[in-house]
């Protein structure tokens, strides 16, 4: 059972390479024919990965959980980042290709993941926030989300975001939730940095080649320390810490936040001379 529980700035001003993996990084999230939990107790965030190939696997973590079943008291966000796959709500099956997005609200009993190729299986990441009421379940292709181009050559970090759950794109209780591919040649994420207190974000980095890094950063802008992340590897960011990135190449990341409110861009911008 892989618990996360809150750091506090102040401790964590002094903690080691190997406190900070252990406490903010989620090594492996995909394993064949298992469900992987990690749970944040940031917002009480959970966090999880499913590749079914021989099996049909169930949403299921009751014994952490302690209800009937996982959707009873939450919702949830699925990205398939792998092979074609289905998921099955209550019975109504969503055929995800990668990069599609589905948002299952709070109440739905029976969630089932099944791959449609077994040789190259779907990789579904799982994101859960606790949820007071129930919102539609909804499906947003990737053919048919909004993108949005940001950053510039000199920066080296040209990228489109999509965003699939927030404020004006599929509603929710607090998940919020998207993509960023950078383009080739450019490497870094989410730099000039932000805060937003209010709210914790997790990223998931993906696409990535089996040699390459991302040197992920995270500390309150004056007490930066990086982690070293690989492929499909995930980063817990509390809500005091920067969340940047720069890769050995180019990369594709999903964020997704719970919390205070569901606004993109309330952010609160760090200027460059604060970061030390
Ligand atoms: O490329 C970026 O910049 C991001 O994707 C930033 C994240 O979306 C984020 O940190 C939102 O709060
Ligand atoms: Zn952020």
């Amino acid at each position: 059972m892989d618990i996360r529980y809150e750091v506090n700035p102040i401790d964590f001003k002094s903690y080691s390479t190997s406190e900070v993996r252990e406490a903010f990084l989620i090594e492996s999230l995909f394993q064949t024919d298992t469900l992987q939990w990690t749970y944040s107790h940031y917002d009480r965030l959970v966090i999880g990965g499913a590749v079914p190939v021989e099996k049909t696997l169930r949403l299921d973590w009751s014994d952490v959980l302690k209800t009937a079943y996982f959707l009873e008291r939450r919702e949830i966000a699925v990205i398939n980042i792998g092979g074609e796959g289905t998921v099955r709500v209550d019975g109504e099956a969503y055929t995800l290709v990668k990069r599609d997005c589905l948002y299952i609200g709070k109440g739905k009993e029976v969630v089932q993941f099944e791959s449609e190729d077994a040789a190259y299986p779907a990789r579904f990441y799982l994101v859960s926030a606790t949820a007071h009421q129930s919102y539609p379940t909804k499906k947003l292709p990737i053919s048919e989300a909004v993108p949005t181009k940001l950053g510039t050559d000199a920066e080296s970090n040209c990228r489109t975001i999509y965003k699939y759950i927030h404020q004006e794109g599929i509603q929710s209780c607090q998940l919020m939730v998207g993509m960023t591919l950078l383009e080739p040649n450019n490497m870094w994420n989410t730099m000039p940095a932000h805060l937003h207190d209010r709210r914790m974000e997790a990223y998931l980095y993906f696409d990535m080649e089996p040699s390459s890094r991302v040197m992920h950063l995270m500390g309150q802008p004056n007490e930066t320390r990086h982690i070293i992340v690989k492929n499909e590897q995930a980063i817990i960011s509390p809500p005091w810490s920067i969340h940047s990135g720069v890769g050995t190449s180019h990369y594709t990341f999903i964020w997704a936040m719970a919390g205070e409110n569901y606004t993109f861009t309330d952010m609160d911008p760090v200027p460059m001379e604060a970061l030390t």
